[in-house]
């Protein structure tokens, strides 16, 4: 069975242009479980343009109330700053079901790739196991676009201790949108493979969309998390344009007739 995680990074960022609560980002992970998402998401940045580490905070009580995941992502190596204590101090704090670790660079405008495993094992390891004490479930983030030995290095992230690794769908969602992605399907299908016949879990994440995901599903067996943030709320909101301005038009019409 694959899960959903929704990613209300977005939510955050709506609400920070203007510096209000609204809207409340745990209003709508609330209205997101209740839909049916089997967990919530959150990508903290360090420069706070996202969720901050209070909601992170709120968002950590939700989950545990409602009794879901909370999938907690973030790099692992980023340097604490004034209001963001680090993601390996965050998930000290409220401990989620799972850890992602991201290598996104501070000026990144969005993840875009995954760990070189070749290059980062020897230090994701004891990050690694120090999260697992906390009771944490670890993913770590991995490219399955690449060569032969790009994919098979995915091995090495069972070496490391991770449980799972979240395939970045990005290059996938690239290819889909140019209108063939079978080349690209078909490295991620294999990376799978490698990842699974060295024990390790499969999420995905990055991009994925209503059009996408269903061809993505098909093709890359066993799957056990995706993560959907900024399609789904763009999604959601052409889903729900027409009845809120609807609304509005009732309220402007019956004024009118009051007058
Ligand atoms: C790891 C990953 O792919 C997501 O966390 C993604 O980065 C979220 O999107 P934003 O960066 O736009 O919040
Ligand atoms: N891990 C991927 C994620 O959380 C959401 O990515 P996106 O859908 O916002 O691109």
């Amino acid at each position: 069975m694959t899960v959903l995680s929704v990613n209300v990074n977005k939510i955050a960022v709506l609400r920070n242009s203007r510096g209000g609560a609204e809207p409340d980002i745990v209003r709508a992970a609330t209205a997101c479980l209740d839909a049916g998402a089997h967990g919530i998401t959150v990508h903290p940045r360090p420069d706070a343009r996202h969720v901050r580490a209070d909601d992170v905070d709120a968002l950590a009580a939700l989950t545990a109330a409602r009794g879901v995941e909370l999938n907690l992502e973030g790099n692992p190596f980023a340097p604490a700053r004034a209001g963001y204590p680090g993601f390996l101090a965050l998930c000290k704090r409220v401990r989620p079901a799972q850890a992602t670790l991201v290598p996104d660079d501070d000026g990144q405008l969005t993840s875009d790739h995954g760990f070189d495993f070749a290059r980062d094992a020897a230090r994701l390891a004891p990050l690694i196991a120090e999260l697992k004490a906390l009771g944490c479930r670890v993913s770590v983030f991995a490219d399955a676009h690449g060569d032969a030995v790009q994919r098979a290095s995915v091995a090495r992230a069972a070496e490391i201790g991770a449980d799972r690794v979240e395939l970045y769908t990005g290059p996938y969602a690239e290819a889909f949108e140019s209108g063939d992605a079978s080349d690209v399907l078909a490295r991620f299908a294999h990376t799978a493979r490698v990842a699974q016949a060295a024990g390790l879990g499969i999420n995905a994440g990055h991009d994925l969309n209503q059009h996408n995901l269903p061809g993505f599903l098909r093709a890359v067996p066993g799957v056990l998390e995706v993560s959907i943030g900024h399609a789904l709320v763009a999604e959601a909101l052409y889903a729900g344009l027409a009845a809120t301005v609807g609304a509005y038009r009732r309220i402007v019409d019956s004024g009118q007739r009051l007058r």
